[in-house]
């Protein structure tokens, strides 16, 4: 596949440098390996891997210290442990950084061991660092989490993320460098349009001329997003919308076609199939639905403590397939399947 190289418009003020490796030699749309992950595994479910140290399965536990680093040690196994149950059921895993950073240097190794083998297991990898930054901090976290650092070309990229969960608050400077980055070297963001949290609405519903600024910031990522617009129609420049808040989802999925939704708040936080339904398309594409806790503790769950014992992969391959019927039944994602 040839790299797209007339990426201009308003804020890209030239040709992108097509020639940058993204795996392999080749550039490829993030949004095309994405979707083309989606059709091969016949779903849009990620797993959210927000590895919460006091519900680490006993078992993994009791492998590490209880220090720092033996914590972070059973992050890192635990990641593993899971990216091999999941690698051959879902398209994308989705890493929340906060869960691995509060453990330091160990844990942010952990985040970058993890990452590195759901890439290699042919996950599409998405990190949720929600990054962003004035203008030329901005540039640096992009080459950092999408490009290339400075330094020894040949050292390959920092980071093995597919795509980057990043903040809008600071406006098109802190937008740019990361769309840059990612058209450049074939990676995906993901901006945070209307969150799942329940205070969302104390400023992303506030009406600034005549419309909530949520719909601000749809509007002007539609805009960023055309020019990042892959082979399968749509965008390497998604939203994050949150599965809580239905009506929205509905409203923003009208306004911004071609750009693909990262969908958190199913379970956990209540968002249901039914809730999902109106943030894609006819043909069930055009969103990816992410369940951290629901999967990756389901052996918690007593229905499933009864069925698989101690077996907690056995219980989270149950959990994924579950979701995946969940979501076949209550939306047009049912489409995705063969
Ligand atoms: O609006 C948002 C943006 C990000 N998240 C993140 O998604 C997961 C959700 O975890 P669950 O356990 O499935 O609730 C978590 O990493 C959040 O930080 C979100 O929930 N909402």
């Amino acid at each position: 596949m040839q790299p797209n190289p007339w990426l201009y418009s308003r804020e890209f003020p030239g040709p992108v440098n097509a020639a940058c490796q993204e795996s392999e030699g080749i550039v490829t749309n993030a949004a095309d390996r994405l979707i083309s992950r989606i059709r091969a595994r016949g779903n849009a479910v990620v797993v959210g891997i927000d590895p919460r140290p006091a519900q680490l399965p006993a078992e993994i536990r009791d492998r590490f210290a209880k220090d720092r680093a033996g914590i972070a040690g059973a992050i890192r196994a635990f990641g593993s442990e899971l990216i091999d149950v999941v690698a051959g059921l879902v398209p994308a895993v989705k890493f929340q950084s906060a869960f691995f950073e509060e453990f330091g240097p160990e844990g942010v190794l952990a985040l970058h061991e993890n990452a590195a083998e759901a890439k290699r297991r042919g996950l599409f990898v998405i990190i949720d660092g929600k990054r962003n930054d004035i203008g030329s901090t901005a540039e640096a976290y992009a080459r950092g989490y999408l490009g290339q650092p400075p330094g020894n070309e040949s050292e390959g990229p920092a980071w093995e993320a597919d795509a980057l969960t990043i903040n809008p608050y600071l406006g098109s400077d802190g937008i740019v460098p990361f769309a840059k980055v990612a058209a450049e070297r074939g990676r995906g963001l993901f901006v945070l349009v209307r969150t799942s949290n329940p205070s969302a609405g104390d400023f992303q519903d506030l009406i600034a001329e005549g419309k909530p600024v949520y719909r601000h910031v749809a509007d002007r990522l539609v805009e960023w997003a055309e020019p990042l617009r892959g082979e399968s129609g749509y965008s390497a420049l998604g939203a994050v919308v949150g599965a809580t808040y239905p009506q929205q989802l509905a409203e923003l999925r009208a306004a911004m076609p071609g750009v693909i939704f990262l969908i958190p708040g199913y379970g956990a936080q209540g968002g249901t199939a039914a809730d999902v339904a109106a943030g894609c398309n006819a043909d069930g594409l055009g969103a990816v639905v992410n369940c951290s806790r629901g999967i990756l503790f389901a052996f918690e769950r007593p229905d499933l403590r009864e069925r698989f014992g101690n077996d907690w992969r056995g219980a989270v391959a149950a959990a994924v397939g579950e979701m995946v019927e969940d979501l076949a039944a209550h939306t047009p994602m049912g489409k995705l399947r063969a």
